[in-house]
């Protein structure tokens, strides 16, 4: 329109048109809004020097910081826009023009319809120069095709684009009169956007008084079937044309001003005539429709910046609202998957303690030795994988080129700590010495690989103590907490080059181990040593009442143990250790624990628990050891070896088994061949250098484990009870106890008086004891001395008979009858 009517006007003024310039869709070089901002400032000058009063600033011409910081990026950027869009459907676009009479050219008439020709030239003025203008070049029915300049885009959809004039959506207005200072009303904008098939939303009471712009929705209606992304996409692909269709409408914009301006400038006519006084040659009415014809392009391009950033607002909002439904939607089926995570874990972990209950059961059934894998932490380069908590792969290396993966009951790695991990394992062992089973705890592997530390470790450290103080606490805590009578009593031996030593008396001649069958050897006043085998000769057996006194105990045999140095290892232990703990476990039931007991019988458990620390097997080469040194080495690994072979015989079931080839196999004898809960901590040191003795030490373990020994039998006997002595010892400990709570109540002086009550009680026990004694010796004597009297009345009788005999034969019996 404008175009048409320049022209007219360029005719009047007998100055020849210029020549569009040819329009490239504006993308990436789109005009920038200082441009616009100086070519509109230009032309309200211009304006005013003509007469015409400016129009009040729009606010929506005003750029934001939405398009600046927002929108520009966001398009350009993420959304990938392409600098000339392709209409999707091509040839198909139709455009719909209806001519406004005066601004139009003659050749389109208002309605029409007709096909974009391929690659039509923009600067046609009618459609047969434009059908004709076709150049194969030109990207066919792109946007940047249309060249009309009097119309609105809106698009329809992706492949329709509707041009439609403001007298066909509005009533028709009139003509502005043709005054110089008339207002600027929105109204007269003749270009509007227009959708003709998708609903309009009804314009809101904010959005622009007069001049309503129809927004076509930027986004297609959701339907229900479509994916989110697929939503998403057709979002982004509408806001893409509106995006290309309002830049193409701000580019003609912009060259309509230019065009008219430079018009207007190189008029002759305009240069002559003064600001106040028109000249009387200028046709004012054609200026005055230029202006407007500018005036209503500005506004359509201020709606069409308005509606694009609407749009853009839009498009975030429900970008943002997409987002945090999708947020949403992720952390509920992520709460269900952690829930029904959590229950599987919960199922698996239940099924796991079953299965291990399971094969805990089994085991002690086939009475198999149980095997623990502990690795140690290494700096430096390793060929131990823990492939799960019961598997362990070892890496070849330089000496030993296959891989070799061994199961064990429970593996340990450097994560798991002393404390808890460890012991937690170990526990029910001890819960089973308390029961009445003998148990045997071992610990084997190279030197240097941890057997030590895993065993005693720090005595005194609360962290880092090993398995036997663990074992004590919870020995003791156990017999504080139920109703037997619980005597412990430890013994420390150490098997230094084959010789048995007891360390809590050095300097002892070395110690004999007896064996018997039957019941073992009694070592007097021990009964507990009555198992077999038993150590004859062991005098140090000492009674332990608390955690520390045992670790007293230990701590003084440990003193005199041999320790030396090899390469491996700064304080290497050169000899087997063995502490053994024997429990006396006495049940006077919770009756007797009252006055008046009456009699019964007392159920007694004497268990045996050895924790034993090997000293470790050593390759003479790696360990470099020398003098003493190799010997001590070679009398270990000959122990050890002879308790592989042990525990090969035991494993083939063979009917000989050679305990008696070391002091070590004859030791342990009860313990991996007899009736007993043994398990053996094989201790590793992960070093790929050490890849073959690991090898070696769970070839050992595997060994170990499929040893059966059969079901394992507690230690107890029924005894009948001493009536007396029960009562004494119910009636000392009330005693005692009541001492403790008036102790804790009253001062010293009471202790003063409560302590000959209680030495009162001790002296009252012990006489009992000697009483019960005495009687029993007495009743042995009698029955002795009863038997004998029996015998020497019959040989009495014997006798007798033997002398009458004699005299009848000496003196003739006939003779002296007759
Ligand atoms: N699990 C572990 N955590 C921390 N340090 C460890 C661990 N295992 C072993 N060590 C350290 O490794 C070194 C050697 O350990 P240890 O003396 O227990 O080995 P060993 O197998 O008893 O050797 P040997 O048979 O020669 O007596 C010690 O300094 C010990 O503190």
């Amino acid at each position: 329109m404008a175009e048409s009517t320049t022209r007219s006007m360029a005719s009047r003024l007998k100055k020849p048109a210029l020549r569009r310039p040819v329009m490239r869709l504006p993308f990436e070089d789109d005009i920038p809004i200082k441009d616009l901002e100086d070519g509109a400032a230009r032309y309200d000058r211009l304006r005013h020097h003509c007469g015409v009063v400016s129009p009040p600033a729009s606010p929506a011409t005003t750029d934001s910081p939405v398009e600046e910081e927002v929108v520009r990026p966001l398009i350009r950027s993420r959304l990938r826009v392409p600098t000339s869009y392709r209409d999707p459907r091509g040839t198909e676009s139709r455009l719909q023009i209806r001519r406004r009479k005066e601004a139009l050219p003659t050749s389109f008439i208002n309605g029409d319809t007709f096909t974009p020709p391929r690659g039509h030239n923009p600067t046609a003025k009618n459609e047969s120069q434009w059908k004709k203008s076709k150049s194969p070049e030109t990207s066919p029915s792109t946007l940047t095709d249309f060249s009309d300049d009097d119309v609105d885009l809106a698009c329809q959809s992706p492949s329709r684009i509707a041009f439609t004039t403001r007298q066909q959506s509005l009533a028709p207005s009139p003509m502005p009169p043709d005054t110089p200072d008339r207002q600027y009303d929105p109204r007269r904008s003749r270009l509007r956007l227009m959708p003709t098939k998708i609903p309009v939303a009804p314009p809101s009471e904010t959005s622009t008084p007069a001049r309503v712009i129809a927004r076509r929705p930027l986004f297609p209606p959701p339907s229900p079937t479509r994916s989110t992304e697929q939503l998403l996409e057709a979002r982004v692909h509408y806001l893409t044309e509106a995006l290309v269709a309002a830049n193409q409408h701000h580019k003609k914009t912009q060259e309509h001003l230019a065009w008219a301006l430079q018009e207007f400038a190189n008029s002759p006519v305009v240069d002559a005539c003064p600001a106040e006084q028109p000249t009387p040659g200028v046709d004012r009415r054609a200026l005055l429709a230029l202006a407007d014809q500018v005036d209503s392009l500005q506004d359509d391009h201020a709606a069409l910046k308005a509606a694009f950033r609407a749009g853009v607002s839009e498009l975030l909002d429900d970008l943002a609202r997409l987002g945090a439904d999708l947020v949403h939607r992720a952390r509920h089926s992520h709460g269900h998957l952690d829930a029904r995570v959590q229950q599987l874990q919960a199922q698996h972990a239940s099924l796991l303690k079953e299965r291990r209950a399971l094969h805990n059961t089994i085991q002690e059934l086939r009475g198999n030795i149980r095997v623990f894998c502990r690795l140690r932490p290494v700096a430096g380069k390793v060929a131990v994988v823990v492939n799960s908590e019961q598997m362990v792969t070892v890496r070849p290396d330089d000496r030993s080129n296959q891989e070799a993966v061994f199961s064990v009951d429970k593996v340990f790695d450097q994560k798991h700590s002393q404390l808890d991990d460890v012991f937690h394992e170990v526990a029910p062992l001890v819960t089973s010495a308390l029961d009445g089973y003998n148990v045997c705890i071992l610990a084997y592997g190279q030197t240097g690989s941890g057997k030590t530390h895993t065993m005693l470790g720090d005595l005194r450290s609360a962290d880092t103590s090993g398995l036997c103080v663990r074992v004590f606490h919870q020995l003791f805590d156990a017999a504080a907490s139920d109703d037997y009578e619980t005597h412990i009593e430890v013994s420390c031996v150490e098997i230094y080059n084959e010789k048995l030593v007891d360390l809590l008396v050095p300097g002892q001649p070395s110690l004999e181990i007896h064996v018997d069958k039957k019941a073992g050897v009694s070592v007097p006043q021990r009964k507990w040593v009555r198992c077999t085998p038993a150590v004859v000769g062991l005098t140090s057996i000492v009674a332990v009442e608390s955690v520390q006194s045992c670790v007293q105990t230990m701590d003084k045999a440990l003193r005199h143990r041999a320790v030396g140095a090899n390469d491996l290892n700064d304080k290497s232990s050169r000899s087997h250790w063995c502490a053994s703990k024997a429990n006396e476990r006495l049940s006077l039931g919770v009756a007797s624990r009252r006055y008046g007991y009456g009699g019964g019988t007392a159920r007694c458990r004497r268990p045996k628990m050895h924790l034993v620390d090997l000293a470790g097997s050593e390759r003479l080469g790696s360990s470099n050891s020398h003098g003493d040194r190799r010997l001590e080495a070679q009398h270990i690994n000959k122990s050890l070896s002879a308790l592989r072979h042990v525990l090969l015989q035991l494993k083939n079931k063979e009917a000989f088994v050679s305990y008696r080839n070391s002091k070590l196999t004859m030791l342990l004898q009860d313990a991996i061949g007899g009736n007993a809960k043994t398990l053996l901590l094989v201790c590793v040191n992960p070093l790929a250098a050490n890849a073959l003795e690991t090898k070696c030490s769970l070839v050992f373990g595997e060994r170990a484990n499929a040893v059966e020994l059969g079901r394992a039998h507690r230690h107890h006997r029924e005894e009948p009870l001493d009536v007396e002595l029960v009562e004494q010892r119910v009636k000392g400990e009330a005693v005692s106890r009541s001492a403790e709570a008036l102790g804790a109540q009253t001062l010293e002086a009471d202790e003063l008086v409560l302590q000959p009550l209680v030495l009162t009680n001790h002296v009252r026990r012990v006489e009992c004891e000697l009483t019960a004694l005495r009687r029993k010796r007495r009743l042995r004597h009698e029955k002795r001395l009863g038997l004998g009297a029996e015998a020497a009345v019959e040989r009495l009788d014997l006798l007798e008979v033997v002398h009458v005999g004699l005299d009848f034969d000496l003196l003739g019996g006939e003779k002296l009858i007759r």
